[in-house]
Order: structure tokens, then C-alpha cells, then sequence
């Protein structure tokens, strides 16, 4: 008969971090991965109209000052200061008028004052432009009140922008008011980098897609529309690689698939070291894994990898933790891979509402909402509970070390929002 099987004794530092393991901070991690990722992906050039949430490849450079030439701001009538003084005064109106885009011909004769409408080119001679509201007409002469600013009304050429001036830096994706500034500075064309296509994998036999009829064993793959839906709000290109089952054949023609379809594979599942987490088996297998244990709570092990010389994140299977690695690690991984740059969000400071004694040895993120500027929590953390990601507005982040939380303790909080959702 075989010896009855004895459970393990407890340690006595079983709720200590594993000795002898080195726990990567996340800190370390972000040092280490902004110094490895560099852009992978290629330059074209596009329309200005095509351009908004594109990345720019290059500095822009203004090509004509805006304004190009002086123009008035109001409608009314256009002067000398010279010719005016203070009290009430008459000038006598020439005839002819500047109207936007169609300007004055001549100079202003000394002594008099033209019609002139919003946006129109200065006349010659037009210094002052003095607003409608505050003339009578007859129309032949104007009277006003003197005292008016030298240069009133005017937009100087060049106010807004001179050519010449560095409009946006290289790594900037374009807003709707980046459009217009370009536009009106005389761009007509982007160059900017071609979009950098994400992959997104999830392994595991328990996964049945949804609209399939799962079996009572299976769950439905969350993770897969989570992550190709951030990918689309980050303003990458999504690329959806499918579901791999736990047999490492159909996983390896998966991920060569992934890898001819994008420069970046995300995966979820599979990432530790248990019998049926054969990602980090096959990246193994490739000889270009590195499993990161990383003192984060949630979403310890992250592997990393090159596939066919792709870059490859294996996320952690548990949907909060996938989520929370796709912000901290992949998302600001992505920017430095699309050309965008390494970038991640400032968070706010806010005071909790909520009470936590906190561990040293991890950094954690806890699913927040900000209520009346505090920062509130969901009641489980639970790396399983979508429901907790869903409630959220974004995640709190407590630091590495030890810490006691009580309402009203400062605490940084990051929005969806902040990166990119
Ligand atoms: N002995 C240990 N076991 C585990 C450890 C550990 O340190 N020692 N870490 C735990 C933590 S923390 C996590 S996170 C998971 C990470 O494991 P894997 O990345 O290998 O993920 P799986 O085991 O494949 O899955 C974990 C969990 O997530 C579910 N899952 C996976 N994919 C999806 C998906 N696409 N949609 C929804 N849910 C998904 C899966 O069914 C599992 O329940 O390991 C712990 N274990
Ligand atoms: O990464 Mo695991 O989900 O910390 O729970």
C-alpha cells in the first residue's frame, strides 16, 4: 500500500513573497521594456484629411503664417490712427470696401476711413479698425468717439503662427484641431507611421466564444473582445488572432499566423508555469522568454517573447489582470512600438473613501470610481470579478510598499480615460 500522501507544512513565511525569487518592481519593468521597444513600424504619407489619431513620422513645419496677411477681426470701418484724435469726430468714407477675400485696392487716402468686414486684408494705410457698433453713418462719413487703441481690431500676419515655427513634434497623434492648424498653415499632406497592428490571441481549452453553445466546463472568452476593443480606443489596429486550445501544434500555427498579421501579439492565458500553460512553453521552446514575475497585484506572471520576430505579451489569463497588465505594461509598450512614444498617464491624487491595510512587496491596482472627487473601490479584489472592471472608472494605484489606507488618505488614481479608454 502506498504511503498516505502528507500535506505540505505550512511555512512560516507563507504569506511572505517566495524567498530566493526575484520579484521585478513594476518600476523596473517600465525601465526595462522603454529601453528594449523601439518603433517597428514604417512611414507613409497621407492626405491632411486622413490624417486625425494618425502618429506622426516627423516634425511639421508651418508652411505660411496664419494669418497670412493682417485682417480685421470685426466688422466696421477701417482708419488711421493718426487721423483720429479724442471727443467726437466725423471722417468722410471712400468708396470701395475690403471684404474677406475680397480685399481693398489702393491705399487709404489720408483723412478717411474705409468699410471693412471681418476677415478682409488690412488696406494699405489701415491701421485701426473700429467696430460698427460704435459709428452712425450716413453713408458717406462715419461719426465716433476718439480714443480708440492704435492697432484695434487688427490681426497682426503671423499672430497665431509665423512659417516656419515647428507646429508638432514627431510621436504626436493628431486631433480635429491639429487638422485645422496644419490646414491653415498651408499642410496638405502627413507624414505619418502605418498603424501598428496588434494580435489578439487567448488560449485555453475552457474558452468557448460567444454566440457558441458552451459546455458546462467552458467559460466564454472575455479577454479576447476586451483586449481588441482597447486596442481600437488606444487607436492601434486590432487583429483578431482567434482561440488556441492547450495543444502547443495548433498554438504554434496560431502564433504564426499572428505574427505575419501584426507587430505585436497579445495573448492571455497560459502565461505561468502550470502543465497547460504552453504559451510560455512554446516561447520557451523559441528561446526568447523571459517569464516576469512582477511585484503587481493583480497580474503576476507577464512572459515575454519573440515570435518570428515579433514581440509577444502573454497576459495573464484572469480577465482584471489582463486588463490591468494591457494598461501598465502593454499600452505604453505599444507607444514606443508605434512611433507614439513610451508614455504613461499622470495619475490624480484624491482621497480615498475607503479603508485598506496594505502589504509591502507589490504594487497594486484596485478597481476605482470617482465619486464626488474620492476615490472608491470595488468591494472584491477578486482577479476573476469582470463585473468589478465594468463597475470602475478606472484603478487606483497603491504603492510598492506598506501602507494603511483610512478615508481621506491621499491616494493616485488613474481614469480609463487617462490611457486611452
Ligand atoms: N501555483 C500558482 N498558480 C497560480 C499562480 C501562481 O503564482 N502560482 N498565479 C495565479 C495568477 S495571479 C494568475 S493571473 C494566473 C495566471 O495564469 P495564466 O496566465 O497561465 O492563465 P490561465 O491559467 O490560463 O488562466 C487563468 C484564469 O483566467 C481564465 N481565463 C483565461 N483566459 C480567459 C479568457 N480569454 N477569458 C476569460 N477568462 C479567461 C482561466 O479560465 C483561468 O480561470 O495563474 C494563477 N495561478
Ligand atoms: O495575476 Mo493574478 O490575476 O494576480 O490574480
Amino acid at each position: 500500500m502506498a504511503e498516505p500522501l502528507a500535506p505540505p507544512p505550512l511555512k512560516d513565511d507563507c504569506f511572505a513573497l517566495p524567498p530566493g525569487t526575484h520579484w521585478t518592481p513594476v518600476a523596473e519593468a517600465h525601465a526595462m521594456l522603454q529601453d528594449r521597444l523601439s518603433v517597428v513600424v514604417g512611414q507613409e504619407v497621407v492626405p491632411l484629411h486622413e490624417g486625425l489619431d494618425r502618429v506622426l513620422a516627423s516634425e511639421v513645419i508651418a508652411k505660411r503664417s496664419n494669418p497670412p496677411q493682417p485682417n480685421s477681426a470685426v466688422d466696421g470701418y477701417g482708419l488711421r490712427h493718426a487721423d483720429t484724435r479724442d471727443g467726437p469726430q466725423t471722417l468722410p468714407l471712400v468708396d470701395g470696401r475690403a471684404a474677406a477675400g475680397a480685399p481693398f485696392e489702393g491705399e487709404l487716402p489720408q483723412g478717411y476711413a474705409v468699410r471693412v468686414l471681418t476677415g478682409a486684408t488690412i488696406p494699405e494705410g489701415v491701421d485701426t479698425v473700429i467696430l460698427q457698433e460704435d459709428v452712425t453713418t450716413d453713408g458717406a462719413r462715419i461719426a465716433f468717439h476718439g480714443g480708440l487703441k492704435p492697432r484695434a481690431n487688427v490681426r497682426r500676419a503671423g499672430e497665431d503662427v509665423d512659417a516656419g515655427e515647428v507646429l508638432f513634434s514627431a510621436g504626436r497623434r493628431l486631433t480635429p484641431a491639429d487638422l485645422a492648424l496644419a490646414a491653415a498653415t498651408g499642410i496638405s499632406e502627413l507624414t505619418v507611421r502605418k498603424p501598428l497592428r496588434v494580435a489578439v490571441l487567448s488560449t485555453g481549452d475552457e474558452l468557448a466564444q460567444s454566440g457558441e453553445q458552451a459546455r458546462a466546463d467552458q467559460i466564454f472568452d472575455a479577454n479576447r473582445p476586451m483586449l481588441l476593443a482597447m486596442i481600437k480606443r488606444f487607436g492601434f489596429e486590432p487583429v483578431d488572432a482567434g482561440r488556441a486550445p492547450d495543444d502547443r501544434d495548433a498554438l504554434r500555427d496560431m502564433m504564426d499566423k499572428a505574427a505575419t498579421s501584426a507587430d505585436l501579439i497579445l495573448t492571455s492565458g497560459g502565461a505561468s508555469a502550470g502543465d497547460e500553460d504552453h504559451l510560455s512553453a512554446l516561447l520557451n521552446e523559441s528561446g526568447a522568454m523571459t517569464l516576469w514575475r512582477l511585484a503587481i497585484k493583480p497580474g503576476r506572471p507577464l512572459a515575454l517573447g519573440m515570435w518570428n520576430q515579433k514581440p509577444v505579451f502573454g497576459l495573464p489569463g484572469n480577465p482584471v489582470a489582463a486588463m490591468v497588465c494591457a494598461l501598465v505594461f502593454a499600452r505604453p509598450a505599444m507607444g514606443a512600438l508605434s512611433g507614439e512614444g513610451w508614455h504613461m498617464p499622470d495619475p490624480m491624487v484624491v482621497p480615498a473613501s475607503f479603508s485598506k491595510n496594505k502589504k509591502p512587496g507589490r504594487r497594486e491596482y484596485l478597481r476605482a470610481r470617482l465619486v464626488d472627487g474620492k476615490a472608491e473601490v470595488f468591494p472584491s479584489e477578486g482577479s476573476g470579478r469582470i463585473s468589478g472592471l465594468s463597475w470602475a472608472d478606472g484603478l487606483v494605484e497603491l504603492p510598492d510598499g506598506e501602507l494603511t489606507i483610512n478615508p481621506g488618505t491621499p491616494v493616485a488614481y488613474y481614469s480609463y480615460a487617462s490611457f486611452g479608454l
